[in-house]
């Protein structure tokens, strides 16, 4: 029997960018049981406790099993199972490896995705999540101290203590994306509010996602800001989605990306019309009511 191909697909972020509530609801809309995610944060080699021992952050390459890492994704690639070990947020310990199979969508995401060349070079498709500190911030702080047995204050010194491995190890990583999802504050008249825009960029050149936007928009489908900016040396298109997405427009929309199907009823936010450019970009048929029938409207999830 003929394996089907997989596609992997690697997305790359600062802790508390929203990478795997993007990741989840990405694998809803395509499907969940189309999809494997796999979170790097499986492969520190040094538990919480070890890493404050050693004094190192978890966004040191040296404080993973990024070798194990990449050769679990070429098994994967190749459509092998493989045992991944297992590191549980909850106690910042490390808990019994799983089985994992491939499936369709391979989604590796973390701190590293793309750090080695190599590595770089395995994924179809390569996002970096670039969400504006202010937000970041606010979001690490609360999950944290919700979920992950931090006090505010332990979570604040944590965050200063990451900033220069920030700018080492995972920022750098921008430079191999080839979509750069950047979530900003949207501000009114200087005021802050509760709405998020999305700012999308790609390559000068490349003909992808941000390409088609930037049509739609130059035939008045489209109610966006297109203009280029320089990413880690490269030229790069960028689209900014600040206003809701309204059915008539997304009828126009899918209508020209062929994505078939009635339109929805409601209007969305520009977070998910995001989720829905990049489900679609893998082949993803739109639908009318998908948003309901998939629980994607929370986020917080
Ligand atoms: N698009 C979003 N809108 C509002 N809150 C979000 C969004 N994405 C993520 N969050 C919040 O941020 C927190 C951190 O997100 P998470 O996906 O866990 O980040 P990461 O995987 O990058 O560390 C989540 O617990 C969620 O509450
Ligand atoms: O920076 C991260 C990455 O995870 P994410 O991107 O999901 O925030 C976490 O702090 C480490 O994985 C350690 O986990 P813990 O702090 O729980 O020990």
């Amino acid at each position: 029997m003929m394996r089907r191909k997989t596609t992997l697909i690697g997305i790359v972020g600062d802790s508390g960018a929203g990478k795997s509530t993007f990741v989840n609801n990405l694998a809803q809309l395509l499907g969940k049981e189309r999809v494997t995610v796999i979170g790097l944060d499986d492969y520190h080699s040094l538990d919480r406790a070890e890493r404050k021992a050693v004094g190192i952050t978890p966004l040191n390459p040296r404080a993973n099993n990024l070798g194990l890492f990449m050769e679990h994704v070429e098994r994967l690639r190749r459509g092998e199972k493989i045992l991944k070990p297992v590191y549980d947020h909850d106690t910042g310990t490390f808990g019994e490896p799983e089985w994992v199979k491939p499936r369709e969508f391979v989604i590796c995401e973390g701190l590293h995705s793309f750090l080695f060349e190599k590595l770089g070079e395995t994924y179809g498709y390569k996002i970096y999540y670039d969400t504006h500190r202010d937000l970041k911030i606010r979001w690490k702080i609360q999950r944290d101290a919700a979920h992950r047995g931090y006090t505010v204050e332990q979570v604040v010194q944590e965050i200063r203590q990451r900033q220069r491995d920030i700018r080492n190890f995972v920022e750098p990583q921008m430079r191999h994306a080839d979509l750069v999802v950047s979530l900003l504050p949207h501000t009114v008249n200087g005021q802050s509010t509760e709405a998020i825009k999305v700012r999308l960029a790609e390559r000068t050149g490349a003909n992808d996602i941000v390409h088609r936007l930037i049509t739609l928009h130059s035939r008045g489908i489209l109610p966006c800001r297109c203009f280029k900016e320089w990413y880690w040396g490269r030229e790069m298109n960028v689209v900014e989605l600040t206003e809701e997405i309204t059915p008539p427009v997304l009828e126009a929309v899918a209508d020209a990306l062929g994505w078939g199907e009635k339109a929805e009823e409601k209007e969305l936010t520009p977070y998910q019309f995001m989720l829905l450019l990049v489900a679609g970009r893998f082949g993803n048929k739109y639908k009318s009511g998908y948003w309901e029938e998939r629980g994607c409207y929370a986020v917080n999830s």
